[in-house]
């Protein structure tokens, strides 16, 4: 009774693994380590290095650890980047989702958990956003995304799987007990870079727009903290486990904060008073995506104990601290 954690030497999968191992549960991490570090999967976890698409490692490793369901959370995950080389994400997010989910009905695994997110909506109409808005993607990345939901969604029907794919909106923050927290190479996400202006990482930020049709014209993001979203893969483990339905929920607090409130945030949480510039619109950042979010509460009875900029905030700065002393910061 293992559950296979793909991505768990990532940000949020090495958050995941941690909720599982807490909830009593044995985890198999399988992560290629393109992104990822072999020391950010927790000790309790067995580690297998190798990537998701890899159809017969994962038909292995299943046998050889006792799987009984799939976390997805290997991919890749920066909006810009996809804008620039779309083919590589449709090849990572989705190919090798295919080669994943091929592996899993074989074996006869029969939960699924898949890590999508809040950029298959596209430019939504209006918010907050409800799961039966339309998915109309406006990167690659967000398409690629969408295209492994409806895999997912047909092979749940054809097969004796059931899923839930978690839409999360923005995740940041770090484990509270400093246990792991944002280790990209790549960093891009705007907490992360904020908390590496504030502790001396980074130069300065820069906002990438302000411009957009917001109250202080920078996009507006429902920040959810990495914890909160871990426990809701825990519960939705269980939902799965207990015969629910297969289902996409979103995962965010349904309010959102504007790039200028983010670095305000962390200008005073930090106190430091790092420089910023005003840059260029980024391709593919909708103006505001803000979570309607009452389905993972209702369904999978989810209760987020970190609903606060200012604790995400603290927690990020805190792991970016911890991270100098690792000696493990990216390059600004
Ligand atoms: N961070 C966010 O705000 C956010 C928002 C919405 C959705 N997501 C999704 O959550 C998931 C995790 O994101 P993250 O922020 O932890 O990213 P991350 O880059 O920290 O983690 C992804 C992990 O997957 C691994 N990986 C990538 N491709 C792989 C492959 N083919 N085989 C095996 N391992 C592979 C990487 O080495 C890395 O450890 C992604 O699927 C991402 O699209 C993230
Ligand atoms: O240095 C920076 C970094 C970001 N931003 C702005 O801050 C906002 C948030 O940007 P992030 O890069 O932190 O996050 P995204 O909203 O682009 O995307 C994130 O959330 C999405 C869902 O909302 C996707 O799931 C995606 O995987 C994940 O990276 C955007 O308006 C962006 O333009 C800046 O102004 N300066």
């Amino acid at each position: 009774m293992t559950v296979l954690v793909t991505g768990g030497a990532g940000y949020i999968g090495s958050h995941a693994a941690l909720a599982l191992l807490d909830a009593g549960r044995h985890v198999v991490v399988l992560d290629n380590l393109s992104q990822g570090h072999r020391w950010a999967v927790p000790a309790g976890a067995a580690f297998v290095e190798g990537d998701c698409g890899d159809y017969e490692l994962v038909g292995k490793l299943i046998t050889d650890h006792d799987v009984t369901a799939i976390m997805h959370f290997a991919g890749s995950i920066i909006v810009p980047e996809s804008v620039v080389y779309p083919l590589d994400y449709y090849y990572n997010n989705t190919v090798n989702s295919r080669a994943l989910a091929q592996a899993t009905v074989d074996a006869g695994i029969r939960h699924f958990i898949f890590s999508s997110t809040a950029g298959v909506y596209g430019e939504p109409a209006k918010t907050p956003i409800l799961e039966d808005f339309p998915s109309k993607p406006i990167s690659p990345y967000g398409t690629s995304k969408m295209m492994t939901e409806k895999m997912l969604a047909d092979a749940s029907v054809a097969h004796d799987m059931n899923y839930v794919a978690l839409r999360y909106f923005n995740v940041a923050g770090a484990d509270p007990k400093g246990r792991a927290g944002q280790t990209s190479r790549k960093a891009t996400h705007l907490i992360k870079i904020a908390s590496q202006a504030a502790t001396g990482v980074r130069s300065h930020l820069e906002i990438y727009g302000e411009d957009y049709e917001t109250p202080d014209g920078t996009c507006i993001r429902d920040y959810i903290h990495v914890s909160d979203l871990a426990n809701a893969h825990v519960l939705a483990l269980e939902y799965l486990e207990n015969g629910g339905e297969s289902d996409v929920m979103n995962c965010g607090y349904g309010r959102g904060f504007s790039v200028k409130e983010v670095i305000s945030a962390v200008k005073e949480v930090s106190g430091v008073d790092f420089p910023v510039k005003l840059a260029e619109r980024r391709p593919g950042d909708p103006a505001a995506l803000i979570a309607g979010a009452d389905r993972v509460r209702e369904k999978l009875g989810w209760v987020p104990k970190h609903d606060d900029l200012e604790m995400i905030v603290r927690h990020a700065l805190d792991w970016e601290e911890s991270l100098k002393n690792r000696q493990v910061v990216d390059a600004a």
